[in-house]
């Protein structure tokens, strides 16, 4: 069985959903990314999104944009997001997913893109501006090195095309819980139990939900109906917090996650 799979199944085998942690990979330096990773592996986070510093992440909210700027900013390239990858491996193996844009894996060939993630340690990737029906290439690619290939459900999806895409995604498919873009909200989206079920009538993956989701009490909510909880924002907020005293980030950020993780369980 695959880590990503692995990793739902002992969720659900213990009856809770599985905690999904988002963070940009070398926000703000490659150490203190490393450390902020493993902070909030050690939190209990079951699924670690890892988000591909882009300068143009047209699906990100202000929160990620900045992130991936600071990245950038502190010197932040595909290579090196391979390497923070393989520095995870060295104390961990948590199922990793990449979250990027086509023009990232497109530009350096996408066959050597996805084997490259492979064999640095990724297990999934979710190409953000890429729907199923222009993912042949990097499916195809994905499935030749054995990696998932998330795709995202939103509420503006038309119900025609859930079959399209349960048909297209393997690992897990991910429901935005809210139009527009990532970032904290006060209310989380009241049809979430609703939209799950509709996804589950195509698919027999787990369904993870995200967007807004910033306190225990709304993980508690959401793990309700869901198979696994996105927090990206509230926990990137951390580190922005924090960037005048970094080493002060991992601790913070392995309690607040651990808060918001004791939400699934
Ligand atoms: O930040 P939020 O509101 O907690 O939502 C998770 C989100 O950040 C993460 O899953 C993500 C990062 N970049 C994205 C782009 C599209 C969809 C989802 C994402």
């Amino acid at each position: 069985m695959d880590r990503i799979a692995a990793s739902f199944a002992r969720a659900r085998q213990e009856k809770r959903a599985a905690f999904v942690a988002y963070l940009c990979a070398g926000d703000p330096d490659f150490e203190t990314s490393l450390a902020a990773c493993r902070a909030v592996i050690a939190a209990g986070t079951d699924v670690l999104e890892i988000g591909v510093p882009f300068s143009d992440p047209l699906a990100d909210g202000l929160t990620n944009q900045l992130a991936a700027q600071r990245a950038l900013d502190g010197g932040m390239t595909a290579a090196r997001v391979f390497d923070l990858v393989r520095k995870i491996r060295e104390t961990s193996q948590v199922p990793i997913v990449f979250y990027t844009y086509y023009n990232l894996v497109f530009s350096n060939g996408v066959e050597a893109y996805v084997r490259a993630a492979k064999e640095a340690g990724v297990d999934g990737m979710l190409t953000l501006d890429l729907p199923p029906e222009e993912a042949a290439d990097v499916q195809a690619a994905c499935r030749k090195h054995d990696l998932k290939t998330v795709f995202i459900v939103a509420p503006t999806t038309p119900a025609s095309r859930l079959p399209v895409i349960g048909a297209a995604a393997t690992g897990f498919i991910y429901y935005v819980s809210r139009e527009g873009v990532t970032g904290v909200r006060d209310q989380i989206a009241t049809n979430i139990p609703e939209a799950v079920a509709a996804i589950k009538k195509h698919t027999a993956l787990p369904v993870v939900v995200g967007f807004g989701i910033s306190t225990r009490e709304q993980v508690r909510q959401v793990a309700q109906s869901a198979d696994g909880v996105v927090v990206g924002s509230a926990l990137v907020n951390v580190i922005k917090a924090g960037l005048a005293d970094r080493a002060a980030i991992a601790p913070k950020l392995q309690a607040v996650a651990t808060d918001l993780v004791a939400g699934t369980r």
